[in-house]
């Protein structure tokens, strides 16, 4: 056993670790976490962000499943494989210091929006009152694109696409096709209604589209 001081506030990672956990578990018991899929972070200091392990069931999670990364992706403290998808995590913390929280789900919405806006590399939403749900928006008369990224195993290639996007146009999400959603605020709260208000805006569209196709018959 390392006797060593952690270069973080160990009682602050504990803090977001059941907070973490909390959260995860209603978001896998919702059916947005399939098959151990998805991960989630908080910003832990200036350099550190605790991470799901790679790998876990994500409704069955317990504290030893949350480690710390540094914001290069390496694993401080621990023995564990962090996320496959870390660098998704730490490209926002470096690039924003107030986001403060990072989730990303695999929920049907979202797989499936991402499949049929692909082609369309985005997702127009227009018209909602849920709108308002995210952060800077005071109306909903106000207008949001919702970028899908096409998938890929290479970590620096979606992480300079997602560079590209935001060198664009503030967003606080992403799809990835077949893939899932990237949302983040500057809290587990703002997070959470972040993805919360993005699942329900696909979910929707998906229906507008399945009704439209139903009147066309
Ligand atoms: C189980 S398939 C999903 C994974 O490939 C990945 O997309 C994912 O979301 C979870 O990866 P993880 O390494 O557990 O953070
Ligand atoms: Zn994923």
């Amino acid at each position: 056993m390392s006797t060593s001081t952690p270069p973080y506030d160990g009682h602050r990672l504990r803090e977001l670790a059941g907070e973490l956990i909390v959260n995860i578990r209603e978001l896998a018991q919702a059916g947005w976490t399939p098959a151990t899929s998805s991960n989630f972070s908080r910003r832990l200091d200036d350099r550190h962000a605790a991470i799901t392990v790679s790998g876990r069931d994500k409704g069955r999670l317990k504290e030893d499943d949350i480690m710390v990364v540094d914001f290069d992706g390496a694993a401080v403290g621990s023995d564990h494989r962090p996320s496959a998808e870390t660098l998704l995590h730490t490209q926002l913390y470096r690039r924003f210091a107030e986001v403060g929280c990072i989730l990303h789900t695999h929920s049907p919405n979202q797989t499936v929006a991402s499949r049929l806006f692909a082609g369309a590399g985005r997702i127009r939403i227009e018209g909602y009152e849920l709108l308002k749900a995210f952060a800077g928006n005071a109306t909903h008369e106000a207008a949001i694109d919702i970028p899908v990224l096409p998938n890929s195993q290479h970590m620096p290639t979606l992480a300079a696409q997602v560079d590209a996007l935001l060198d664009a146009q503030p967003m606080w999400g992403y799809l990835i096709d077949g893939h899932g959603l990237y949302a983040w605020g500057r809290d587990m709260a703002e997070a959470r209604r972040h993805l919360e208000a993005f699942d329900f805006l696909l979910h929707c569209e998906l229906e507008l589209r399945r009704l439209g196709a139903r009147a066309g018959m």
